[in-house]
C-alpha cells in the first residue's frame, strides 16, 4: 500500500515547505487541482524538480482533449495523471493510450460515477493503472465516504490497482487499510494537523503494519 499526500489548498511555496516536513512518509505528491487551477502545470514541474524521487500526480480530473491534456502534464513532470470515469470512453482510452506512449500512469478518479461496479469493469478492461473510489469535499460535507465502494472495487477489479481518496484520517485509517487498497490518498488528514510529520509517520507506520 502507497501514500499519497493530497494537496490542494496551498500556493508553490506552500506546497513545497509541506512536502519538506513529510517528505520520507510518502510515495506520492499530488497536485490537487485547485493548485493547478491557481498555478498551472508549473506547480507539477516545480515539485518534481525540487522531489525528484517522488512521484507526482497531477490531479487534472479531466473530461476531454484527453490525451493531449495527458501529454501536458506529463510534459510538466508527471508520473500520474487524473481523469475522471464519468468521461467518454473515448477520452478514457485516449488518455490509457497517451499515458502509455509517455511512459506515465492514468488513474481514473471515480468521483460521480454512479454504478461502480459496471464502470470499474469498463475501466479495468480499457487499460487504467489505477482506479480510484473518491469522496469529493461537497459529499464529505454531507458525511459520506468510500468505504464500501472501496470493497465494490476490490471485488471487481483484475488488473488495475486501486485507491481511495476523500476525507481519510487517522482515525478512519484502520477502516481503509483492512480492505488492502494499493494506493491510500490523504489531504487535509495531513494538511490540517499542527503537527503533520509526525501524523504522516504515523499514517505511514499504520499502513506498513497493514
Ligand atoms: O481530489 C481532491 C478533491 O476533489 C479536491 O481537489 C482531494 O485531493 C482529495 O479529496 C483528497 O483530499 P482530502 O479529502 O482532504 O483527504
Amino acid at each position: 500500500m502507497k501514500l499519497q499526500l493530497a494537496l490542494d489548498l496551498v500556493n508553490i511555496p506552500e506546497a513545497k515547505e509541506v512536502v519538506k516536513e513529510v517528505e520520507e512518509y510518502i510515495d506520492i505528491v499530488e497536485i490537487g487541482t485547485p493548485v493547478v487551477i491557481n498555478e498551472g502545470l508549473k506547480a507539477v514541474k516545480e515539485i518534481k524538480e525540487a522531489f525528484p524521487s517522488l512521484s507526482v500526480l497531477a490531479d487534472l480530473k479531466i473530461m476531454d482533449a484527453a490525451g493531449y491534456e495527458v501529454m501536458k502534464a506529463s510534459e510538466a513532470g508527471a508520473d500520474i495523471v487524473t481523469i475522471l470515469g464519468v468521461a467518454e470512453d473515448a477520452s478514457i482510452q485516449g488518455a490509457v493510450e497517451e499515458a502509455k506512449k509517455q511512459g506515465k500512469e492514468l488513474l481514473v478518479d471515480m468521483i460521480g460515477v454512479k454504478d461502480i461496479e459496471k464502470r470499474a469493469k469498463e475501466l479495468d478492461q480499457f487499460g487504467a493503472d489505477y482506479i480510484c473510489v473518491h469522496t469529493g469535499y461537497d459529499l464529505q460535507a454531507e458525511g459520506k465516504n468510500s468505504f464500501e465502494d472501496l470493497h465494490t472495487i476490490k471485488s471487481v477489479v483484475k488488473n488495475a490497482k486501486t485507491a481511495i481518496a476523500g476525507g481519510i484520517k487517522l482515525e478512519t485509517l484502520p477502516e481503509v487499510i483492512k480492505e488492502n487498497p494499493d494506493l491510500i490518498i490523504v489531504g487535509g488528514g495531513i494538511t490540517s494537523q499542527d503537527d503533520k510529520a509526525a501524523t504522516a509517520a504515523k499514517i505511514r507506520e499504520l499502513i506498513n503494519q497493514g
